[in-house]
Parts: structure tokens; sequence; C-alpha cells
């Protein structure tokens, strides 16, 4: 089922949500709405559940009329970050839940449910502990419980808020390569909410990337990460420096920098802002031209694969390289010494464009 959101605005006493917010989500995609804390995005997933009305705007299903459908007759499944399963029901009665409790008329029978529960406990590779109950299951294990629950009743919209936050680094990793892999399998329209960068890259269809009630962007996970439309999405996708400077008459000019473009050639002392992926950076000991940084290492920080270096540029501000392990094995830095830091990549933002 496609899902268009149109104009949707939401106030909260005097502080607005959702600001205008326009989106439309194909049938069969998994989106996923990207922000930081208190951007808009579980109010969002909200009014698409039913759960939450908007001052303006409206909510359509599959083209149709669907802001004022009740929760019930929408059709939608959750799964939330602590969507406490039932304590006193095993993992077997928790899936089938949804599908006991449907009016006579339209309940399966108990053998359908079985095969139903069955089939969801063979999708989330639970199948030997249908018995268990949920306090006997780790973490990861429940969240796949809550995932089947939620798809047991057939829901033309699964909705995710969060799902993996609670989890631990390495399950979190894992729980969403399977959900991928999941959803490549059942292809339902899937809307989830995540505040963490990597697990839209991985996870998503598209990544609608929100900021104060606003969409930013939206884009497949390698437009918003290679293309950002904005600083604050360079700014939330990775680790960046920035370098302040101005646009003058075909060149910018940053921190010692000279980058020249046609597209400045209209600016005349413009304010700009430059941003530089902190692993598209490249430390030299010596340099033969311009493009390169005087600097001195300020500290040399393992990171898993990463090595991470902070260095003190001649202005005084830091920026932070993160080189291959190897790369900074062969580079040996010391704490102290002085290097060329050169930008390989530098995207310009000034007030009325961007290259
Ligand atoms: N029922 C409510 N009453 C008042 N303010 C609310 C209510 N629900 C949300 N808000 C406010 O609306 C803003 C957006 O909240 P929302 O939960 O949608 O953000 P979010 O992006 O999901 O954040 P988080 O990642 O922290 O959950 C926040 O500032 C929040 O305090």
């Amino acid at each position: 089922m496609s899902i268009d959101i149109v104009g949707i605005t939401k106030n909260f006493g005097s502080f607005t949500a959702l600001d205008q917010v326009s989106l439309s989500v194909p049938s069969g995609e998994l989106v996923a709405l990207l922000g930081p804390s208190g951007s808009g995005k579980t109010s969002l997933l909200r009014i698409i559940a039913g759960l939450e009305t908007p001052d303006s705007g409206h909510v359509l299903f599959n083209g149709e009329e669907a802001t004022n459908r009740q929760v019930q007759e929408r059709k939608v499944g959750f799964v939330f970050q602590h969507y406490a399963l039932f304590r006193h029901m095993t993992v077997y009665d928790n899936i089938a839940f949804g599908l006991t409790v449907k009016p006579k008329k339209i309940r399966p029978t108990k053998l359908d449910i079985r095969d139903k529960v069955f089939t969801l406990l063979k999708l989330i590779q639970l199948e030997q502990l249908a018995d268990r109950y949920p306090a006997q299951l780790s973490g990861g294990q429940r969240q796949r419980v809550a995932l089947a629950r939620a798809l047991a009743v057939e829901p033309q919209v699964l909705l995710l808020d969060e799902p993996f936050g609670a989890l631990d680094a390495k399950v979190r990793l894992e729980l969403r390569r399977w959900l991928r892999r999941l959803h490549d399998e059942i292809h339902v329209t899937s809307v989830f909410v995540t505040h963490d960068q990597e697990e839209a890259l991985e996870v998503a269809d598209r990544i609608v990337v929100m900021n104060q009630g606003r969409i930013e962007q939206q884009g497949t996970p390698s437009e918003v990460y290679d293309h950002p439309a904005t600083p604050f999405v360079f700014d939330f996708l990775g680790n960046v420096n920035l370098f302040q400077g101005r646009v003058h008459e075909g060149k910018a000019r940053m921190a010692g920098l000279e980058l020249a473009s046609p597209e400045f050639a209209t600016a005349h002392n413009a304010p700009a802002l430059g941003y530089v992926r902190s692993h598209d950076i490249e430390i030299e000991r010596e340099t033969l031209d311009l493009g390169a940084l005087e600097a001195e290492v300020r500290y040399v920080l393992s990171v898993g694969p990463l090595v991470r270096v902070n260095l003190a540029l001649v202005d005084g501000n830091g920026i932070e390289v993160d080189l291959a392990r190897d790369v900074a094995d062969r580079l040996r830095l010391s704490v102290g010494e002085k290097v060329f830091a050169r930008p390989r990549k530098i995207r310009v933002f000034t007030e009325d464009y961007q290259i």
C-alpha cells in the first residue's frame, strides 16, 4: 500500500512539531525517517498510524483519503523500542494474539492460526522457542517476536519506531541486516524511525532526513550521503570538519585553502562554509603545492579499523582525520609532529548555492 503525506502540520500548544511535511512512500518501499531527537519523526509516524491527528494536511493510503480513519481501520503494524510483549504469554501466544482476538466471523481456524504462527516463527528464525516466555528471551529475540506479532495480522503498512534502540551495538547490527533481508522477502510498505545514520544508510531504500519538524532532504542512501543538499544533512550524516571562509569573484577562501569554481563567479565577498568529511583528508609529511594545510598532530587514537588523528591548524582550529589503519601504520605519526592535511573533497555552501 502506498502512503502519501500531504502538507501535514502538527502543533503541541505553541510548539510546531511538524511544519507542512509532504512525503510519498510507494508501495513496498522501506523508508527511514532519520533525524535528531525532537525533529518530529515519531510524531509523523504516529500520524501515519492514526494515533495522533494532524492540525492540517492529509494522509492518503493508496491514494484514498485516510486522515480521519481509526487506527483499527488502517491495517498498520507497529514495532516500538519498548513494545513489551505480553509477559504471561508464550512466544507462540504472543504472535497468535492479534489473530485470536479477531471477531469470530473473520477469525481464522485454530489450525490456520497455527500454520501462520509457525510460518512467522520460521521467518524470524525462532522456531525452537515457541514455548518460551518473553523473560526467557534475549532483547534481540524479543524484538523479532514483536515484529512477528505485528506481521501476524498481515498489515498493509509496518511502522517501526527505533525498534533496535534498546539493544547493544552488535545485536543492533545483526538485526538491521536481518530486517533488510526480511523486507526483501515480504515487501510490506515500511516506515522506520531512527536517529542512527548508519542504521538508516544500511537498511533503507530511501532516507528522509528531518530537522525541526521539516524534511531537509530525501533520497536514496547514496544520494543523501554523497550529495547532501544542506549543511545540516552533511553534518548529520558522518563525521565532518567545518571551515569558515568567504567566496569572492570565482574563488572560495577558507582556512588557507583556495578553491576556484565558475559557480562562485557572481559572489562578492559572501560568507561560505566548507565541509570536509574526516575520511576525505589525507595527511602528508611534505607538500609541493598550496592544496594542503599546515598542521600539528594533537593526538592519535585507534578506533577499531580506523585511526582518528586530531590536528591543530595554524589558525588554532582543530580538525579530525580518519585514516585507514594501514595508512596510519605507514605514516607512524607522533604527537607534536608538523604535517600537512590535504582535503580531497570540500563541499562549499553559501547562502545562495552549493557546489
Ligand atoms: N504529546 C506531546 N505534547 C507536547 N509536545 C510533544 C508531544 N509529542 C511530541 N512533542 C514534542 O514534539 C517534538 C517532536 O517530537 P517527536 O517525538 O516527534 O520527535 P522525534 O524526532 O521522534 O524525537 P526522539 O528521537 O527523541 O523520539 C519534540 O520537541 C517533543 O517534545
